[in-house]
């Protein structure tokens, strides 16, 4: 399977202070369903912004879709970014938009008519159970409610990687268990999958995705061993 995504000996480091991330190497496989866990404040929104393009590494390799996104021109960032779906973990829902215009908001930007967006948004409001309130204003949902629709519009574009930031955080077990369940039929039609959390039971949930643990800042190994940086040949 092919690697969308690599990072090698990448680093971060937020003004002057120690790395937030050190001596990240790790791939994702196209197609594949990976977990990022670790305890509050190990670095998992701070990974999740270098591989959706919010952020740049102080330093280290980043290639996405085989091409290097630290050197890439900013012009060309929009266009990459429209690829990688995002579920951020405050939701992020324009508040005066309706939760359809919302979800809709990613076909507008990559300028699809009018008449092309109807039918999608109301699959995807139907996909995750919101048929009934399309025209409710995110104030008025319930905080699981929002997430649906932050789900939805993450989606609604097909991206090839979709990155979710602790979905499941404010909606009871068996929303959990939803979410998680409409997150992995997107792996299943091809999507790459990223899914950053510390809730245990979503992990045991689908046991063939893989595992990436973040202690202070570095990946540790399947073992629970420090990830150290591959050996560069010569
Ligand atoms: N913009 C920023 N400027 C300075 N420091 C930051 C910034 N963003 C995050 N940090 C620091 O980087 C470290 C990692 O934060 P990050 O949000 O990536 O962790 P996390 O694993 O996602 O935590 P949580 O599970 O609580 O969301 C923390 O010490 C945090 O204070």
């Amino acid at each position: 399977m092919a690697n969308i995504v690599q990072f090698e000996n990448v680093g971060l480091r937020y003004g002057t202070g120690a790395e937030t991330l050190s001596d990240i190497s790790f791939t994702l496989a196209s197609g594949t369903f990976y977990f990022l866990t670790g305890a509050s404040g190990a670095g998992k929104t701070s990974l999740l912004k270098l591989l959706y393009l919010a952020q740049r590494p102080s330093r280290g390799i980043i290639r996405l879709f085989g091409e290097d996104a630290v050197t890439m021109p900013r012009d060309r960032l929009p266009g990459f970014r429209r690829r990688i779906g995002v579920v951020f973990q405050d939701f992020r829902l324009v508040p005066h938009l309706s939760a359809a215009d919302n979800i809709a908001l990613p076909l507008r930007v990559a300028g699809i008519v009018e008449d092309e967006i109807d039918q999608p948004v109301r699959e995807m409001l139907a996909w995750v159970g919101l048929g009934d309130r399309a025209q409710a204003r995110p104030a008025t949902l319930s905080g699981g409610e929002q997430q649906r629709v932050a789900i939805a519009r993450a989606v609604i574009g097909r991206p090839e990687i979709l990155v979710a930031d602790e979905p499941t955080g404010n909606v009871d077990p068996e929303m959990a268990d939803r979410l998680l369940m409409l997150f992995d039929s997107m792996n299943k039609l091809g999507t790459t999958v990223v899914v950053a959390t510390h809730d245990f039971n979503l992990l045991s949930r689908l046991p063939g995705a893989q595992m990436m643990r973040l202690d202070k800042g570095r990946l540790l190994d399947p073992t629970g061993a420090l990830r150290y940086p591959p050996v560069r040949p010569g």
